[in-house]
């Protein structure tokens, strides 16, 4: 029997996320992200095609590498204009019963004590169906809007990324006890200050005293996802993760980062099936496969390489605008992301020229796993995917919103039911649960987090 999978709608709170140039396709309606009912009805059909979660990515900067100006991006609508992922939640939450929210959030640039509240917030409203998407951020435009001259280094933005979590997981397990809250009317005691202690978190980049200001919800921690496949991300992956969500793009890359994440996580003393392993799904099916093709062409013709390359340099680093056609691309530490400057540098089986970088980033679904045909071929390639690689499922891409998903769940879903690949129906409740399994709404044993559980002490 093949495994069961995972999947997530991967999507923005944007017009241009990731296909750049289909905004002008007329069935698209990105252009309606201003729209609450966009949102809900967006939820109401991943929650009929049974989905994990939305998983929103988030950017605090704009693409501004490119021919070293942020016009390509604003022009093309790369990632801009964005709006702020964890206010879409709870109009989605209200609509449906088990779809879960993965938001993105940096740990680089916003203080933690505020970012914990506004989690157990949404895992309130929510009953246990969020997860937080911890990035570290790769755009020197969000540095300078957070009032820094550049980019923290790489790995330094990792350490921070440490130490603020820690100090969440002090916040969200060891603040306030599971029976702190006893709302006596009668001797006028709404909550037990005995059993809400300080966290007294004092750190190279945070002192926090607390207490928590939320009362513990559902999950206390969120599900932690992390982006990010660095050889320093995968380490934080292995330590913190729950979810990650790999870069890479490549059946060897992936298989490799999926395999030292987990050899990492048991080395951490965690179990390696309580990290559960996804990357980018891009899809185009149709009826028949002349309809499919048609569909690509389609795109194709839409797909614009300019809004691509203002992506990749921010992602990457590298300013494809500064290269001759012929210069070979060769790997260089950019601080940016190390996945993105990776993919066609070190991470290739071979040497390529600038001149072959464009031609495979102009190509739709020339950065990932990529899939055109009928609903039995595209579920033939994800099971081959996951059999490859080792994965537990997609994040998938909208090429058309909704259209992209509601193709798929209307013809790849009950192809993967009928393998036995995909739930015939929610079970779980909370997201850990559905991703780690029933009984296991908080954080498991030999997770990082778990042990702060009541180890603070009040002063
Ligand atoms: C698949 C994938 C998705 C990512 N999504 C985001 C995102 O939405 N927002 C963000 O700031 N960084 C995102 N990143 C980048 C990293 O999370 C992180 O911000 C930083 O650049 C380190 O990445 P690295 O470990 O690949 O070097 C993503 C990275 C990958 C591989």
């Amino acid at each position: 029997m093949p495994k069961k999978i995972h999947l997530n709608a991967f999507e923005m709170n944007c017009v241009g996320h990731i296909v750049h140039g289909l905004w002008r396709h007329p069935d698209n309606n990105r252009h309606r992200y201003t729209d609450i009912r966009y949102w809900t009805e967006l939820a109401e059909l991943l929650e009929r095609g049974k989905f994990d979660a939305l998983f929103l990515a988030d950017v605090v900067g704009v693409y501004d590498v490119y021919k070293q100006g942020a016009e390509t991006a604003i022009r093309e609508a790369v990632q801009v204009p964005c709006n702020d992922p964890l206010l879409v939640v709870p109009p989605m939450a209200l609509v449906t019963k088990h779809l879960a929210f993965a938001v993105t959030f940096s740990t680089t640039y916003e203080k933690p004590f505020a970012h914990a509240r506004r989690m157990s917030t949404l895992d309130h409203l929510t009953q246990g169906r969020i997860a937080w998407n911890v990035v570290t951020s790769y755009l020197p435009s969000a540095a300078r809007n957070f009032g820094l001259e550049q980019m923290i280094a790489h790995d330094e933005r990792y350490e921070i990324a440490e130490e603020y979590l820690d100090v969440c997981y002090k916040l969200w397990e060891g603040s306030w006890e599971d029976d702190a809250v006893i709302r006596d009317v009668e001797r006028g005691i709404y909550t037990d200050p005995g059993k809400v202690h300080l966290i007294r978190h004092e750190g190279r980049y945070f002192n926090v005293p607390g207490p928590h200001l939320s009362e513990p919800s559902v999950q206390r921690t969120p599900v932690i996802y992390q982006a990010g496949s660095s050889a320093r991300g995968r380490a934080f992956a292995a330590k913190h993760a729950e979810a990650v969500f790999l870069g890479g793009g490549s059946i060897p890359a992936l298989k490799r980062y999926a395999d030292d994440i987990r050899a990492q996580a048991a080395a951490n003393g965690r179990d390696p099936a309580h990290i559960k392993l996804m990357t980018g799904l891009l899809a185009i099916v149709g009826r028949t496969r002349e309809e499919a093709q048609e569909k690509l062409e389609r795109f194709q013709s839409l797909y614009s390489l300019e809004g691509v390359l203002a992506h990749y340099g921010g992602g990457s680093g590298y300013d494809l605008s500064a290269y001759a056609p012929d210069d070979v691309l060769t790997y260089a530490e950019t601080n940016h992301g190390q996945t993105a400057a990776a993919q066609f540098t070190k991470e290739s089986p071979r040497p390529q020229t600038v001149r072959e970088v464009k031609e495979t980033l102009g190509t739709l679904g020339g950065r990932g796993l990529f899939v055109v045909g009928t609903p039995e071929e595209v579920a033939d390639r994800i099971q081959y995917w996951v059999e490859e690689t080792g994965i537990d499922g997609f994040n998938v891409i909208q090429i058309l919103s909704p259209d992209t998903l509601r193709d798929f769940i209307e013809l790849v879903v009950p192809e993967l039911q009928r393998r036995g690949m995909f739930r015939e129906d929610y079970e779980e409740t909370t997201l850990r649960e559905r991703l780690l399994g029933s009984e296991i709404r908080r954080l498991p044993a030999g997770h990082p987090g778990a042990a702060y559980r009541k180890q603070t002490t009040l002063t």
